[in-house]
């Protein structure tokens, strides 16, 4: 199992600071929603110079123009961008065809999805095979996780490689490591830990026991 930071709250600056402290336990670096919206495409670009040995991943959460939007991701850099589930499949089905050209893959974020036994299925057809399980913020703050989805998805999956997020820390990462994901994805648990370099050794050293 992979661990991706999640660099969703916090300054370029500092992101790259904290890259450099832990990225001997980080497979992949993420480019959060909010830290692109506040950096654009210079985040990604400023980690691909940082540090070309990691995986970048653009969280731009497409919801349309898929192949515009998906090219200038990987053309700043990112090995890999997310598009959400619930939106047209002509939109997935353009994400996938810049990744194609760029030799890139999409994650296709989960998020609110409420029949994943329909879409999971629908979103394989149209040749998606890697899938975030993720629940947002908002619905952490009242008490969700993605564990159920996960389960769910690792079983009605055809092979995709599946990906986790949603409020996990050191102490509950077994469960999804358990629970078949391939990459676990950690943004609070390490950013607002008291000693984020510890947290995220101590997420490294349980994911690989
Ligand atoms: O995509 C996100 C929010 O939409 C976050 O990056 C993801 O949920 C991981 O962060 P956390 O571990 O704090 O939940």
């Amino acid at each position: 199992m992979k661990l991706q930071l999640a660099l969703d709250d916090i300054s370029l600056k500092d992101a790259l600071d904290l890259g450099e402290k832990v990225k001997n336990y980080i497979d992949i670096f993420e480019m959060g929603s909010p830290f692109i919206i506040e950096n654009g495409s210079l985040a990604i670009k400023e980690f691909k110079r940082r540090f070309p040995e990691k995986k970048i991943l653009a969280d731009t959460k497409i919801v349309d123009a898929g192949s515009y939007e998906a090219g200038l991701a990987f053309k700043a850099g990112a090995d890999y961008c997310t598009v959400i589930g619930l939106t047209d499949i002509l939109t997935i089905k353009e994400c996938l065809k810049a990744a194609r050209k760029y030799n890139k893959s999409i994650f296709v974020d989960t998020i609110n999805i409420e029949n994943l036994n329909k879409r999971i299925p629908e979103l394989e057809a149209a040749g998606v095979d890697h899938i975030s399980v993720h629940v947002g913020v908002d619905e952490q703050a009242v008490g969700k996780t993605p564990i159920d989805a996960l389960r769910q998805v690792k079983s009605l999956s055809n092979n995709s490689i599946l990906s986790v997020a949603g409020g996990i820390k050191a102490d509950t990462v077994d469960l999804y490591k358990k629970s078949g994901a391939d990459i676990v994805i950690v943004g609070g648990g390490i950013n607002h830990a008291k000693n984020s370099v510890l947290a995220a050794k101590k997420l490294a050293e349980k994911i690989n026991d």
